[in-house]
């Protein structure tokens, strides 16, 4: 596990987008000078979609070059390929339509017209993830939901004490849509960076207690960790819960 988290935080979700989008564009420009592809996993959810937006205004003048970068999910909902639910559909809206990706790098997770179940969509993602050359990630981004959860890894749910598998199916999400495909801890801790996305008065519970010490299995994101950093991406709603 990686060194203590550092927290960051923002007067609102709109500094804390350009913050992580900033950010994010230094890293993919410093591992491409490295003369690796970077490995970047997105997330999906509100924060998310502000974040794509900021970096697909960004992008122009970054520098990046936006063909020699892989992107991956850390989660994704088991619907319909052209589905309004899906993570990769709105990324892709707000962000990765923008600017000149390589197709063959953008590993969306099967939906229901590519897989017959959500458990073979999983294990074909595992798969896919297991087999590409991202021995490692480079950025791991993470929403955060009110009860404690990321990627679709939820309280008390069995998927998150799996260390068999780097995909894993969910049938009964307490958050819709109810399947979905979600990377274990153990494939999304394989990353140099995790990143925490967190904007809100509503998360801020769920931010404290991730935290806090205690079960991973009651609040999964305090199982989630880089090797190298943490950084937990707050604006002063979600932080307001923390002593500091
Ligand atoms: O697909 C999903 O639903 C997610 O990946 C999920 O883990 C999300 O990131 C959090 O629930 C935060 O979502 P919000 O920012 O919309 O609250």
């Amino acid at each position: 596990m990686s060194a203590e988290a550092e927290i960051r935080r923002h007067a609102g979700p709109e500094a804390l987008a350009e913050d992580v989008a900033e950010r994010l564009l230094v890293v993919i420009r410093e591992v491409q000078a490295d003369g690796r592809v970077p490995q970047v996993v997105l997330t999906g959810g509100t924060i998310a979609d502000t974040i794509h937006a900021t970096l697909a205004r960004l992008a122009p003048s970054s520098q990046v070059d936006w063909r020699s970068v892989d992107f991956w999910w850390g989660d994704e909902r088991f619907v319909a390929r052209g589905s309004e639910d899906r993570n990769a559909v709105q990324a892709r809206r707000a962000f990765l339509d923008h600017v000149d990706v390589d197709p063959a790098r953008v590993h969306e997770a099967p939906s229901t017209e590519s897989a017959a179940s959500v458990d073979e969509a999983a294990a074909a993602y595992g798969d896919e993830v297991r087999g590409s050359d991202a021995h490692e990630f480079d950025v791991v981004m993470l929403g955060l939901g009110p009860d404690g959860h990321v990627a679709s890894l939820f309280p008390g749910f069995a998927q998150v004490e799996d260390h068999d598998h780097v995909a894993v199916g969910v049938t009964d999400s307490p958050k819709p849509p109810p399947e979905r495909i979600s990377l274990t801890l153990d494939a999304l801790n394989h990353t140099r960076a995790t990143w925490f996305l967190v904007s809100g008065e509503g998360k801020a519970d769920a931010v404290a207690q991730a935290l806090d010490e205690g079960p991973v299995l009651d609040i999964p994101a305090r199982g989630a960790a880089g090797r190298e950093e943490t950084v937990w991406f707050l604006d002063d709603a979600a932080a307001s819960a923390l002593d500091t």
